[in-house]
C-alpha cells in the first residue's frame, strides 16, 4: 500500500512554511559567502554523475526539513512498495516494475506470486539474437538483401524514449539508418518512406496496446506501401516485427507472433524504453551497448533503493523541485543539456514528468489544493541561450533549471568543448550572482559612457540574480551513464508523486481528446454540415469541409 498523506498537513511542511519566510529574503550570493562548505555540503556524486544543488536557495535547515518531509510522507515505504511489485498503479490495477526490466542482478521480482525475471531475460535474449542477425546481415529481406534501414513506428513512450536514446548515443551507432515515425500526419510516414527501399527496410511496430490510432494508421500505411512496392503478403514476416503487450492485436494486424517482442502491462508506456520498445536502440547501437544502458539504470535503481535520503540523488532532486513548486510557487522547470546528442532529453521528460505528475486529484479522489507536476521544457545549450534565456535571467517568472553537461566530448574538436563548458559554468554563475546596478554603472563608466546615458540604460542591464539551478556534470555520455541519468529522473518523478499524494503511473488525462476525436472522425467522412457540437467546433469543422 502506498502511504496516503496530505503533505501540507505534516509537521515538516509547517516548519518549512516558516522557514521559507526566513529564506525567501536571502540571496544565494550571501549564502555562499556565509558558508564556504556549500559546494561540499550540497553536492552528491554517484558513479560518474556529480549533482551540485548548492545554487538553490537552501541551507542546512531546508535540506533537513525536506528530508523530514519525505520521511513523513512515507517515501521509503513507497519505494519498498514499488520494488516489491505491489499494485501501486491503483487506478489501472497494476504494479510498476520498469526496474525489473533492468534488474541485472536477476534477483526474483514477483507479480501475483510469479517471478517475472525469466520472461524479462527471455525477451532480452530474443532482442540480442535478433539485433545481431540484423546488424551482421544474416537476417535478410525478401529479395535476400541485408537490412539497411529501420523504421520505428510508435508514439509517446513508444517513440520518445527510443528517439532520445538513439540520438544521445549516436556516437555508438552502427551502419543501420534509423527512422522514427510518430505523427498521424501523413507527411511523417510519406516523407520517411521516400528515404527507404522496401527490399532492405525493417519496420518495428511499437505499441504497448497495439490499438493507438496514430501507430496503427502509420503501420497500415507502411504495410500498404510495402505491398505496393514489390513485397508480397508472405514477405511481411521478414520486414515487420511488433513490440507490444497485445498478442491478439499483433496477430490481427498480420505480424507473425514469432516476430513479436513482448512486454507486460506492469511497464508504463513512458517507462518502456528498457523493454522490447528499446529494440530500435539495440539495433542502432548493438545489444551490448543496450545492456550497458540497462546496467546504468540498474545501478541507479540500487542507489535509489539503498542510499539514505540525504545522499539519494533522485530524492534530493525531487525535494529541491518540491521546494520550488510548493513554496516558491515556480510553475515550470527547464532541462538544459549542454550536449548536442542529448537534444531530445527535455522532450523525453516532458512526457516522463508531465504525463506522470500532471494530476489534480489526490489518492483519495479529491481535488488537491497545492501545485503538482511542473511544466517541463528545454533545449540544448547553447542554443537555448540565444532563444529563451533572456526570460530566465531577467523575466518575472522563477524558472528552476537543471544544467547537464559531460566533461568529455565524443567529438573533441579544437576549443569547442571548452567553449561549450565555459557557457555551462557561466550560466549558473550568472543566474546566481546577477549583476547589480553599481556593477552596471561601473562597467558603463569604464566604457566611457556619459552620466546621462548611464542613468538611462543602467536599469535594463541589471540582473537580479538569485535564480536557482542544479548542475549535473557527468564524465561522459556513455550508455551506462545515460541509463543512470534517465533512471535518476524517473525516480525523482516517483518521489514527487508520492509527496504530492497523486497516482503517477496512470494517464487518464489523454483519454478525453482521443474519445472525442473518435466521434468526430466519422463526421469528417462526408460533406454534410455538422451541427452536433458547440458553435466554435461546428464552425471550424464546417470551414474545414469547405476548404479541403
Ligand atoms: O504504446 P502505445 O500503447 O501505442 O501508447 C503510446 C502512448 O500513448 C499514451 O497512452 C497516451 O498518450 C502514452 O502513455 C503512451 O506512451
Amino acid at each position: 500500500m502506498l502511504p496516503n498523506i496530505n503533505f501540507t498537513t505534516t509537521q515538516s511542511y509547517k516548519y518549512l512554511t516558516d522557514h521559507y519566510i526566513d529564506i525567501v529574503s536571502k540571496n544565494l550570493k550571501e549564502l555562499f559567502e556565509a558558508d564556504n562548505q556549500r559546494f561540499e555540503k550540497f553536492s552528491l556524486q554517484f558513479d560518474d554523475i556529480l549533482l551540485d544543488y548548492s545554487k538553490n536557495r537552501v541551507d542546512d535547515e531546508t535540506v533537513a526539513l525536506l528530508i523530514q518531509l519525505a520521511r513523513e510522507c512515507g517515501v521509503n515505504k513507497a519505494i519498498e512498495a514499488m520494488y516489491s511489485g505491489e499494485k501501486i498503479n491503483v487506478t489501472e490495477g497494476r504494479p510498476v516494475l520498469h526496474i525489473a526490466l533492468r534488474n541485472r542482478s536477476n534477483t526474483p521480482v514477483y507479480v501475483d506470486g510469479k517471478d517475472v525475471m525469466p520472461d524479462v531475460n527471455g525477451v532480452l535474449d530474443h532482442m540480442k539474437e535478433f539485433s545481431e542477425a540484423i546488424i551482421n546481415g544474416k537476417w535478410t529481406g525478401y529479395t535476400g538483401k541485408a537490412i539497411t534501414d529501420v523504421v520505428n513506428i510508435g508514439i509517446g513512450g513508444s517513440d520518445l524514449g527510443p528517439v532520445m536514446v538513439t540520438e544521445a548515443l549516436k556516437a555508438y551507432k552502427n551502419h543501420l539508418t534509423m527512422h522514427f515515425v510518430s505523427n498521424v500526419d501523413g507527411t511523417h510516414i510519406v516523407e520517411t518512406l521516400k528515404e527507404v527501399d522496401p527490399e532492405t527496410t525493417l519496420f518495428l511496430i511499437a505499441s504497448k496496446t497495439f490499438t493507438t490510432q496514430e501507430t496503427m494508421g502509420n503501420a497500415h500505411s507502411a504495410r500498404d506501401w510495402f505491398i505496393e512496392n514489390g513485397g508480397k503478403d508472405e514477405d511481411v514476416a521478414k520486414h515487420f516485427v511488433a513490440l507490444s503487450t497485445n498478442t491478439e492485436g499483433v496477430e490481427k494486424f498480420g505480424i507473425d507472433t514469432n516476430n513479436m517482442f513482448e512486454f507486460w502491462d506492469w511497464v508504463g508506456g513512458r517507462y518502456s524504453l528498457w523493454s522490447a520498445i528499446g529494440l530500435s536502440i539495440s539495433l542502432s547501437i548493438g545489444f551490448d551497448n543496450f545492456a550497458e544502458l540497462l546496467d546504468g539504470a540498474h545501478a541507479m535503481d540500487n542507489h535509489f533503493k539503498d542510499a539514505p535520503l540525504e545522499q539519494n540523488l533522485p530524492a534530493i532532486l525531487a525535494l529541491i523541485g518540491i521546494w520550488h513548486s510548493n513554496f516558491f510557487e515556480a510553475e515550470t522547470e527547464a532541462i538544459l543539456p549542454y550536449d548536442q546528442y542529448m537534444h531530445r532529453f527535455a522532450a523525453y521528460f516532458q512526457q516522463g514528468d508531465m504525463e506522470s505528475n500532471g494530476k489534480h486529484v489526490d489518492r483519495n479522489g479529491k481535488h488537491v489544493d497545492y501545485q503538482t507536476g511542473p511544466v517541463i521544457w528545454g533545449e540544448p545549450g547553447t542554443n537555448g541561450q540565444h532563444a529563451f534565456y533572456q526570460l530566465i535571467h531577467q523575466g518575472t517568472k522563477l524558472i528552476p533549471c537543471d544544467f547537464i553537461a559531460p566533461a568529455q566530448s565524443h567529438n573533441p574538436l579544437g576549443e569547442h568543448h571548452n567553449m561549450l563548458l565555459s557557457n555551462f559554468f557561466a550560466q549558473t554563475e550568472a543566474l546566481m550572482n546577477g549583476k547589480t546596478e553599481e556593477e552596471v554603472i561601473a562597467e558603463l563608466k569604464k566604457a566611457g559612457k556619459a552620466d546621462e546615458e548611464i542613468s538611462k540604460i543602467a536599469p535594463f542591464k541589471v540582473f537580479e540574480g538569485n535564480r536557482p539551478t542544479n548542475s549535473i556534470l557527468v564524465k561522459k555520455i556513455t550508455p551506462r551513464t545515460l541509463g543512470s541519468l534517465i533512471a535518476m529522473y524517473e525516480h525523482k518523478i516517483f518521489v514527487q508523486g508520492i509527496i504530492w499524494n497523486i497516482y503517477s503511473f496512470d494517464q487518464w488525462g489523454v483519454e478525453l481528446g482521443k474519445q472525442l476525436a473518435g466521434k468526430i472522425l466519422p463526421e469528417l467522412k462526408d460533406d454534410k454540415e455538422v451541427t452536433s457540437h458547440d458553435s466554435s467546433t461546428n464552425g471550424l469543422i464546417n470551414q474545414y469541409k469547405a476548404w479541403r
